[in-house]
């Protein structure tokens, strides 16, 4: 399947943009229960994606849509739960918001079936527990059936949490952002990136920015990132997919490395680098990300 690099959120009780996401081409689309919701408007948020999803409205849809809960600890994630898992349709993919500690996670394996999970990082409590927290979804997974495959930097509930305001380059929670690639590695899981700070300068959007901060994600190790706004999708899917250069670059690797096996040469000089079998296995994940990219 598909990776997500464009992980579009969009607000559960607001028809209009629900529909206006079926036109755009997210590989993610995150029906949101939580922050993007007015607190008085959280029924209104879980019926109309409930009856979404009764209504087969996305059916023809290439993207995933998903839905974002509201956390364990807000008192509203059981309703949540009731009301968007208690039909026939199910989301394919299930975000949990605020993820603190294993207890959290032990509490959502409960009960539903066959579904993804996507874990927020967003809180200093998270970060510090982030090990336990992958390593207590990974056990559970094999009895109970929700299945682990993401982790999302949340940025400003992190910022929100560490007493920061964040600068657009995020230099304050660069620990957190490094450390959350670092483990979704270690535990299989998709690094899903910040969404940026600044979307306009005067009312002009700053994709330039945008892509500035997808560059600097995907040299960490992350594969998609966050958007609040359609305009934002085509950025970050561009970033986030290899560039032909460096397609032609892994293939010449993998060619070349091939070639020098069979002369019994472990190392060699491709392109003015020294190559050997850690090089190969780079080149092999940049052909990887292009197929995994390449939606059918
Ligand atoms: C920290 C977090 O948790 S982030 C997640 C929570 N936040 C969110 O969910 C915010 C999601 N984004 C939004 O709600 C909106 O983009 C806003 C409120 C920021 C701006 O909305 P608008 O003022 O309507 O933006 P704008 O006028 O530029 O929109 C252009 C078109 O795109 C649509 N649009 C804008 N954002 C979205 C979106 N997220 N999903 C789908 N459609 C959207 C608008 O409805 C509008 O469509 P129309 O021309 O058919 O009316
Ligand atoms: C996206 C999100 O939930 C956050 O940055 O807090
Ligand atoms: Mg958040």
């Amino acid at each position: 399947c598909s990776s997500r690099r464009a992980i579009l959120y969009v607000p559960g009780d607001d028809i209009r943009k629900l529909n206006k996401a079926l036109s755009l081409d997210a590989d993610c689309i995150v029906m949101d229960c939580e922050d993007g919701v007015a607190t008085n408007r959280k029924e209104e948020a879980r019926v109309t994606i409930r009856q979404w999803l009764d209504e087969g409205r996305a059916s023809n849809s290439t993207s995933e849509w998903s839905v974002r809960v509201n956390s364990v600890e807000s008192d509203l994630c059981k309703e949540d739960l009731q009301t968007v898992l208690g039909g026939a349709n199910k989301p394919p993919t299930l975000l949990l918001p605020k993820v603190e500690s294993k207890e959290h996670i032990q509490w959502h394996m409960g009960g539903c079936q066959k579904i993804n999970l996507i874990m927020y990082i967003e809180s200093a409590r998270a970060v510090v527990n982030l090990p336990d927290i992958c390593r207590t979804a990974e056990q559970l997974s094999s009895t109970a059936p929700l299945k682990p495959a993401a982790l999302v930097f949340g940025s400003d509930d992190l910022c929100a949490n560490l007493g920061v305001t964040r600068s657009d380059n995020g230099t304050e929670i660069l620990y957190a952002r490094q450390k959350l690639v670092l483990v979704a590695k270690a535990f299989h899981l998709q690094a899903i990136d910040m969404r940026v700070q600044v979307l306009c300068f005067d009312n002009i959007p700053d994709l330039d920015g945008l892509q500035r901060q997808c560059e600097a994600g995907a040299r960490m190790g992350y594969t998609g990132k966050q958007v609040i706004h359609p305009v934002q999708i085509p950025i970050v899917q561009q970033a986030f997919m290899p560039t032909a250069a460096i397609v032609e670059w892994a293939e010449g690797l993998i060619a070349a490395f091939q070639e020098h096996q069979k002369l019994g040469k472990g190392a060699f000089v491709y392109k003015g680098s020294m190559i050997d079998m850690p090089l190969l296995r780079q080149a092999e994940n940049i052909i990887k990300l292009v197929s995994s990219n390449t939606k059918v």
